[in-house]
């Protein structure tokens, strides 16, 4: 099956309710760990990679991996996203390296830091989506900061994300703002800001509508009921994720991720994309601190990167199923060429429905 834009599955998601997971890949072995699973539970996927991860890995090379993945897995529709784009350039440069999808993250300037205004950021997403949807390309925006309610603090802990302190106006995203912002910018998904924020250290206790706000969800779904939203740092961090490394010598502090039940009540309210990397993350550096640890005679990489790809894979799969993303991959019948999606929205087939 060809590479799917972001909007076909996300229509394809809303209309038999559920969610997708975004994993974030760095290389080969994350990029298997994660088909095998959407292949065990016939699940589509949408694999996303960073500008951290481009430069990591070269262009060249996750394009071929991308090939490789839809030659290997033929039957899953994948969909290649460009994680936090953080200026136009950034988003056409991916497109041209086989992307089908990208992140406009305009909540943040291009220095990745500080916050955007609301005309910086209207601005380069519309920039964004002009373009990409003369091609077929999907567009995700951002309003609002990514950051914690608890602290106040913007979110700095994986290298991108705001410095400083942020005002609770700025961490939640303005259910009125999100409506004009997707009638202006068209973009095909919105990432809204409800005091999730990357990385592992997102609460000190299990959140509760104080410190993650799931009714900005609610609201914004109300008020924008076909907009596809989507959820950023949205790792669980599983305490027995948290145990396995702390006892092959990790040092990671006591946290809380978000709840699974909480991303399933965003899924019962739009919430279609969900991202997800340091879960990912865990499950593998767990499995590495505990071969490595239990076999120091060992030097092979692949006897501990095997051991972690199949934590992973159980990671996705098992997240696959909660969002109810599995079964899903063969239910898409036929998946449309960005050509075929550049002439939807030259139609208006596509415009935002928006109340
Ligand atoms: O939002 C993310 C990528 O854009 C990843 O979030 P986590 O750090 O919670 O996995
Ligand atoms: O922010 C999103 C992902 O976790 C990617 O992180 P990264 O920028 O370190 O690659
Ligand atoms: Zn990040
Ligand atoms: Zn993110």
């Amino acid at each position: 099956m060809a590479r799917i834009t972001l909007r076909q599955l996300l229509d394809h998601a809303a209309e038999h309710d559920y969610g997708v997971p975004a994993f974030n890949i760095n290389n080969m072995e994350q990029a298997l760990a994660i088909m095998e699973a959407a292949n065990a539970a016939d699940a589509p996927v949408i694999i996303q990679a960073s500008r951290g991860a481009r430069a990591y890995a070269n262009d060249v090379m996750l394009k071929h991996m991308m090939d490789a993945l839809t030659e290997i897995y033929p039957q899953i529709p994948i969909c290649v996203h460009l994680d936090h784009g953080n200026e136009p350039a950034t988003c056409m440069t991916a497109i041209q390296s086989g992307f089908t999808s990208v992140m406009m993250d305009g909540s943040l300037k291009a220095d990745g830091k500080t916050p955007g205004d609301w005309d910086y950021n209207v601005g380069v997403t519309k920039t964004v989506t002009t373009m990409a949807h003369l091609g077929g390309i999907s567009v995700e925006g951002e309003l609002g900061v990514l950051g914690s309610l608890e602290t106040g603090m913007g979110d700095k802990e994986d290298g991108h994300g705001a410095e400083g302190k942020l005002s609770h106006d700025q961490l939640l995203t303005n259910p009125d703002e999100a409506v004009k912002f997707v009638r202006e910018t068209k973009v095909d998904a919105l990432a809204i800001a409800m005091g999730t924020s990357h990385g592992a250290y997102k609460f000190t206790r299990k959140p509760d509508g104080d410190i993650l706000a799931m009714n900005v969800i609610e609201e914004i779904h109300r008020k924008l009921p076909n907009t596809h939203l989507v959820m950023h740092g949205s790792s669980s961090v599983p305490q027995d994720l948290q145990e396995i490394i702390n006892s092959y010598g990790g040092k990671m502090k006591p946290t809380w991720g978000v709840p699974v039940a909480e991303i399933q009540r965003g899924i019962k309210n739009g919430v279609r994309k969900i991202n997800i990397d340091t879960d990912n993350r865990m499950a593998m550096t767990g499995q590495i601190r505990k071969i490595l640890s239990e076999h120091p005679e060992e030097f092979d990489p692949r006897k501990y990167l095997k051991p972690a790809m199949e934590a992973m894979t159980r990671l996705c799969k098992q997240r696959f199923e909660e969002f109810n993303t599995a079964g899903q991959a063969g239910k898409i019948k036929r998946v449309l060429t960005t050509a075929e999606m550049a002439k939807r929205y030259a139609k208006g087939e596509l415009d935002p429905t928006v109340a």
